[in-house]
């Protein structure tokens, strides 16, 4: 995929676009402002020279007043509007971060992982933030500022004006250099970052294992490699920032001395006189503050380019498609079997998964699929899902090609339950209409509830269906489970997959389940993702894998007798079954 750069005048036309008038607003006020520091020292000199004099001082007085103090307010002025305008761009740029990341496939957002992404949102968006802070108006006021203070100098001594130009070359090639050198270090270190924050992320979602295993230590070592990594980037740029300023303090100084020293000599021959070499002398001093303003402000703007490159990568990486949008409403073939796989090959990178697999789920009643764990039962769901796309062969769901049918009309017809039982940190009721185009009334979301046997856990709760869950410890697994199963009955799909977890739920709570699951594959199809010896035998078709290639379907009791892979899988689950239920 090519490399999208970011470039400084791509970032200053998001900022003006649909907002003119307020960045010509902001433009006027930052050119006043300059306009007022470069004519302050000449009404400095205007004072001197009426004390000289001794003529009137009040107008001279009030004039230099009036211009400092008004300098100053149309820098605040400017610097607010332009604030106000970056923080409207941070927050377009976070809202299409957050939803592009969302509408990618998922083994783009695993790849990526959910550290790398989040970090988009806080550390980069906040070089960004900065680089507009500086970019747009600061630089360029400076560039201006150092530019109109050298025409002043000009005009009052040329001769001056090309020994302090001497003076600073050497200052310009240092900051140059920095200045080109600081875009790489910059993206390498943002990227080491993310990559860092990732890490954490990963551990922390495995934190109680880790505790269980005593690791905090090993796992922190390895964390703070990628932190000692980030580190050392870190010190390259500063190494690199830090000879700025020195280079430009010192070359004032040189500058100073040599003015001093060539200003004496022509006061001396009277080419000068003391007012117009008190306001050179004021030039250059007030020289140095733009001067590093734009060295640092340089930096600044590469570490927003360089952030700004990590949001266009994110954005270049293609969301998923889902075939050409239907013309009206998809016509389901209402005698087409739930699922059907034809000839599907399928691997993950180079890792072969699925191998000419074909099997039919028929439109109502459950069809178990079971198999050695990495037989690649949850692929087959996620390839009904159209999560991944089959490699070869073909997946229908009622019918269609699921690679033709538009996305949002096939995930509409399908219920998934994940084998996390995955609850989002929200209400009961968000949980339970998630993906619901039309609101639910409360009487059939405690209809369904009760359906699963959680209506009375739901009641029980502070806030009934408001209450939020999706926390660690709010709910068991077995409620977990229930609640993600209701949210599949709530959804009222034509197919329902479901990825049974494999740990043991105790006995009760598993006929609960045993029971919703049967009740609601009496009118539609559910796909389950078998672990439990109970719910293949309850099931009125079985599916069996064994490496990633379907060996054997049927009933249970006939695919006992006949299929050695099976008969080993029900023995194995049998003996598990005769242990205590871990719950
Ligand atoms: N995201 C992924 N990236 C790479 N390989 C994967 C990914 N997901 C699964 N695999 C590999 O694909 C194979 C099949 O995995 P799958 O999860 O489909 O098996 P399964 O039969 O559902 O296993 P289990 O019963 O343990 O859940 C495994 O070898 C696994 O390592």
């Amino acid at each position: 995929m090519q490399e999208p750069i970011a470039h400084p005048l791509k970032i200053s036309r998001e900022l003006v676009r649909g907002h003119r008038l307020h960045f010509v607003a902001i433009a006027l006020l930052a050119l006043l402002s300059t306009a007022g520091m470069l004519v302050l020292p000449i009404t400095v000199a205007a004072l001197v020279e009426a004390l000289q004099e001794g003529g009137e001082l009040v107008s001279p007085a009030v004039t230099l007043v009036a211009v400092g103090a008004g300098s100053a307010i149309f820098s605040a002025l400017s610097s607010y509007l332009l604030a106000k305008r970056g923080q409207q761009l941070l927050h377009r740029l976070r809202i299409q971060t957050m939803t592009h990341a969302l509408e990618l496939p998922l083994r783009d957002v695993r790849r990526e992982g959910a550290g790398n992404l989040s970090a988009r949102l806080t550390a980069d968006a906040m070089h960004v933030k900065s680089a507009i802070d500086i970019g747009p108006v600061q630089l360029p006021t400076a560039a201006v500022t150092v530019a109109g203070t050298l025409v002043i100098m000009g005009v009052l001594d040329w001769v001056l004006l090309l020994v302090t130009l001497a003076s600073f070359l050497v200052a310009g090639g240092i900051v140059a250099g920095v200045t080109i050198a600081l875009r790489r270090t910059y993206f390498a270190m943002q990227t080491e970052l993310g990559d860092m924050v990732q890490r954490f992320v990963a551990v922390l979602e495995a934190l109680p294992t880790v505790k269980a295993c005593r690791a905090q230590r090993q796992v922190a070592g390895g964390l703070a490699e990628s932190a000692r990594r980030a580190a050392v980037l870190g010190t390259a740029t500063a190494r690199m920032e830090s000879l700025v300023i020195p280079a430009i303090t010192l070359s004032q100084q040189i500058a100073l001395v040599s003015v001093l020293l060539g200003g004496g000599a022509r006061l001396a021959t009277g080419d000068l006189t003391i007012a117009e070499f008190a306001a050179f002398l004021l030039y250059l001093l007030q020289l140095t503050a733009p001067l590093v303003m734009a060295a640092s402000g340089l930096g600044t703007l590469q570490a927003g380019l360089a952030a700004r490159e990590r949001f266009n990568e994110l954005f270049a990486m293609p969301t998923e498609t889902g075939g050409e949008p239907a013309e009206g409403a998809v016509d389901v073939e209402d005698l087409a079997p739930a699922v059907r796989f034809e000839r599907v090959t399928f691997a993950y990178d180079e890792q072969p998964v699925l191998c000419e697999v074909g099997f039919t789920v028929p439109r109502r009643g459950m069809t178990a699929m079971v198999g050695l764990s990495g037989s690649g039962k949850s692929t087959v769901l996620a390839l009904t899902e159209r999560f991944v796309l089959p490699d070869e062969g073909r997946v229908e769901v009622l019918g269609w090609d699921t690679s033709t049918w538009p996305l949002h009309e096939l995930r509409g017809r399908l219920a998934y339950v994940d084998q996390g039982c995955t609850l989002l940190r929200d209400t009961v009721r968000g949980n339970l209409t998630l993906g619901c185009a039309e609101p639910i009334s409360d009487e059939r979301l405690m209809e369904v509830l009760a359906e699963v046997g959680l209506a009375d856990v739901i009641l029980a709760l502070p806030q009934r269906l408001d209450t939020v869950v999706g926390g660690e410890s709010d709910m068991s697994g077995g409620q977990r489970q229930r609640l993600a199963l209701a949210r599949a009955i709530v959804a009222d799909a034509r197919v329902v997959l479901l990825d049974e977890p494999s740990s043991h739920l105790d006995s009760v709570n598993e006929q609960r389940l045993r029971d919703a699951v049967d009740r609601i594959a009496r009118d539609r199809a559910v796909l389950v993702v078998a672990h439990r010896i109970s719910t293949v035998q309850h099931a009125d078709h079985v599916i069996v894998m064994d490496d990633g290639r379907v060996v054997a379907e049927g009933v249970h009791d006939v695919l006992v007798d006949d299929c050695p892979e099976y008969a080993r899988l029900v023995r194995g689950q049998m003996v598990k079954a005769a242990l205590p239920a871990v719950v």
